[in-house]
């Protein structure tokens, strides 16, 4: 017997169905996130500052400078990834053909040369409005600015993201998750949260007061603990977002890398699912702040994925990455990352469940310990290995001198 064969077999033996493991798996997008190829620069104003308490570090050779530099990055990237994917697009990644056009004023034209290129692929779109590196966010609020002509530009600009998003759903015919983060907050302690607070949900209920098809757009909410420059209060705090999206119902963005160190995604995906229909995920590796380091297949994903697959949630669940290294190959980047999500994702759905609930269930959670550490040297290799062979792309390192030769003959021209 070859090799996935006998893997098949030991997983067998412990009551899970391989071959259904691997159409779930194959059914289960994640969506790569645009900016990983750029530095988070976008195409509005070249070379801009990246503002909002977020930063790329490095300065590794062969960025992306513009559109079709970027989705030919993408593409590769895209084909050394098994399965079908998404990908996620922000707002400052429009296409202005040389016309200065404020993002208040965007419109799903600006956006088309996105929507072109992922109809030609089959691929669906995600979206972000850009709350940051802008004029108008340089002292760091946007939704909960005091200043009203403020809000509005950034109530306006919401509200475009939104009709843009619900056009671009409605051409792909496949749903587009429209991701709302604003970098609000303050480097020392405020004295008046609650006045910023009020202001934010007035803004977003302002925004959402705009009905789209939710066939075509739904919208998240993405909470974040602190940024670089706003380190004592976030106005998008994570109560604040649950509590907004379950009293709107809309989709909450949780992102693993804005949590405290010490807080784990995994044991939040059962309390939030509990009460909100849908989540989406920014799988992203915290290290120490929001430093935004490519996914590894380490126990915070693993358990993430666990998670997700033992509540049974994976339709109400949203995959997306969210990471921005300038320090390696941004290709290599994205591969290593959505490689890493999906064997995470792989090794939940192959977990011998059943058993370990029935375990569980029956008070035995000395065998529950012994099966789970057992189940941590099962062949898992060779399951991953049949996925990337049955999904046309390259099985183990092999996909790296694809990158390398690429990096060799295209990125190095890039200067
Ligand atoms: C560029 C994105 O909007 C950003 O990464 C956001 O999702 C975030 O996580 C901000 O810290
Ligand atoms: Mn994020």
């Amino acid at each position: 017997m070859d090799a996935f064969n006998l893997a098949k077999q030991r997983y067998a033996d412990l009551g899970v169905d391989v071959e259904k493991s691997l159409q779930t798996l194959a059914a289960t997008p994640v969506s790569l996130q645009c900016w990983q190829g750029d530095d988070v620069g976008g195409f509005e104003n070249a070379g801009g500052a990246l503002t909002g308490g977020i930063a790329a570090t490095g300065n590794y050779p062969g960025k992306a400078r513009g559109p079709a530099e970027l989705r030919a990055d993408l593409d590769l990237a895209l084909s050394l990834i098994p399965g079908s994917h998404r990908v996620n697009v922000h707002a400052s990644y429009a296409e202005l053909g040389g016309q200065k056009v404020d993002r208040d004023a965007y419109t799903i034209e600006h956006f088309a040369g996105w929507v072109d290129w992922a109809k030609q692929r089959g691929l669906g779109l995600d979206f972000n409005p850009t709350c940051f590196s802008h004029p108008l966010s340089a002292d760091g609020f946007t939704l909960s600015h005091h200043d009203e002509a403020v809000r509005k530009f950034w109530i306006r600009h919401g509200i475009a993201c939104r009709k843009i998003a619900g056009e671009m759903g409605r051409r792909l015919g496949k749903t587009v998750i429209t991701n709302f983060w604003m970098p609000d907050g303050f480097k020392d302690t405020p004295v008046n949260r609650r006045a910023y607070r009020e202001r934010m949900e007035q803004s977003l209920d302002e925004i959402f007061a705009v009905a789209i098809d939710q066939q075509c757009n739904r919208d998240a909410l993405e909470s974040k603990l602190f940024g670089v420059g706003f380190e004592s209060c976030t106005i998008g705090s994570h109560e604040f977002y649950m509590g907004y999206t379950m009293k709107n119902k809309k989709v909450l963005c949780l992102d693993a890398g804005h949590f405290h160190p010490t807080e784990t995604l995994a044991d939040k995906i059962s309390s939030v699912l509990q009460f909100l229909p849908e989540i989406l995920l920014h799988v992203s590796r915290g290290v120490r702040w929001d430093s935004d380091h490519v996914v590894a297949l380490d126990d915070q994903t693993r358990a993430l994925m666990e998670e997700i697959v033992r509540g049974d949630y994976l339709s109400r669940v949203h995959i997306g990455m969210d990471f921005f290294d300038a320090s390696i190959n941004r290709i290599m980047a994205w591969v290593i990352g959505a490689r890493n999500t999906q064997k995470a994702l792989l090794l939940a759905l192959i977990e011998p469940r059943d058993r370990l609930r029935k375990l569980e269930a029956e008070g035995d959670y000395s065998t529950r310990l012994a099966l789970l550490e057992e189940a941590k040297s099962l062949p898992f290799g060779a399951i991953w290995d049949e996925f990337c062979r049955r999904n046309n792309t390259p099985v183990g390192v092999a996909w790296i001198p694809t990158v390398k030769d690429y990096e060799k003959k295209v990125l190095s021209a890039r200067k």
